[in-house]
């Protein structure tokens, strides 16, 4: 199956089968069964097979899985050798949270320029990120062909600055605001509500088991 036919589902599996099996390769693990998989990254056997099949059937009966060709078939899958250039707007509390984090380490992107309004923080570094005045968005977005956002203004000013990121070419935002926003079908827009994960689990965790939840 071609990549861009992978379900959904599956491809958001893959960063934690690879964070997983990089761990793996780097306390010396050369192969692992699907099984032993699924109760590391608790996904069942069989889709953890299911997902394996769509990249044609990468393990061998009895064998498992060799885990240095698995990881370089899912790098080059995820694009692990091209480190993806990310920007965020906002640097406030959220924001200066996720610049500390960062996600280089266990993902291939990384956020190469931050964005904000507060003249105590513009042009200024934080985490190792230059800080930018909002007035340099478009050019720095530009000029370092950033494609991904994040989103970590106040709900009020988000669409306003949602239509200049997708006006300068932007593909897609990662929005933590609690604004909907309103983009072309052209930029993908992933949410974050940490308050819906939450109440998400408590709802799973007072009606049903963990067993019948996943
Ligand atoms: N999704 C979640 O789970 C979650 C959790 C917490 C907060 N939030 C949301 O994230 C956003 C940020 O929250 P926070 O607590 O960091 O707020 P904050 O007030 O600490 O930070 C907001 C930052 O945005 C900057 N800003 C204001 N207007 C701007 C503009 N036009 N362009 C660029 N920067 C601008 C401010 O100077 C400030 O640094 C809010 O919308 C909040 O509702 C979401």
């Amino acid at each position: 199956m071609a990549e861009h036919e992978i379900p959904r589902a599956t491809a958001k599996r893959l960063p934690i089968y690879y964070r997983y099996l990089k761990l793996l390769l780097d306390a010396g693990t050369t192969r692992i069964s699907s099984t032993e998989l699924s109760d590391a990254v608790k996904f069942d056997a069989a889709t953890i097979r299911r997902d394996f099949s769509y990249f044609g059937a990468l393990g061998k009966r009895g064998y498992g899985y060799d885990v240095k060709a698995l990881l370089a078939f899912f790098s080059e899958v995820l694009n692990q050798e091209d480190l993806a250039s990310v920007a965020l707007v906002g640097v406030g509390n959220l924001g200066q949270a996720l610049l500390n984090y960062n996600f280089h380490q266990s993902s291939n992107a990384r956020i190469s320029a931050a964005f904000d309004v507060n003249p105590d923080i513009v042009n200024t570094i934080k985490s190792g990120v230059p800080v930018y005045s909002l007035d340099d968005l478009e050019k720095q977005i530009s000029d370092q062909r950033i494609e991904v956002a994040i989103l970590t203004v106040p709900a009020t000013v988000a669409q306003d600055i949602a239509h200049r990121l997708e006006a300068c070419g932007v593909k897609g935002i990662l929005n933590f605001t609690p604004l909907r926003l309103d983009v072309s079908k052209d930029v993908l827009v992933q949410n974050v509500d940490l308050t819906n994960e939450l109440q998400t689990l408590l709802y799973f965790i007072n009606n049903f088991s963990a067993d019948e939840a996943k």
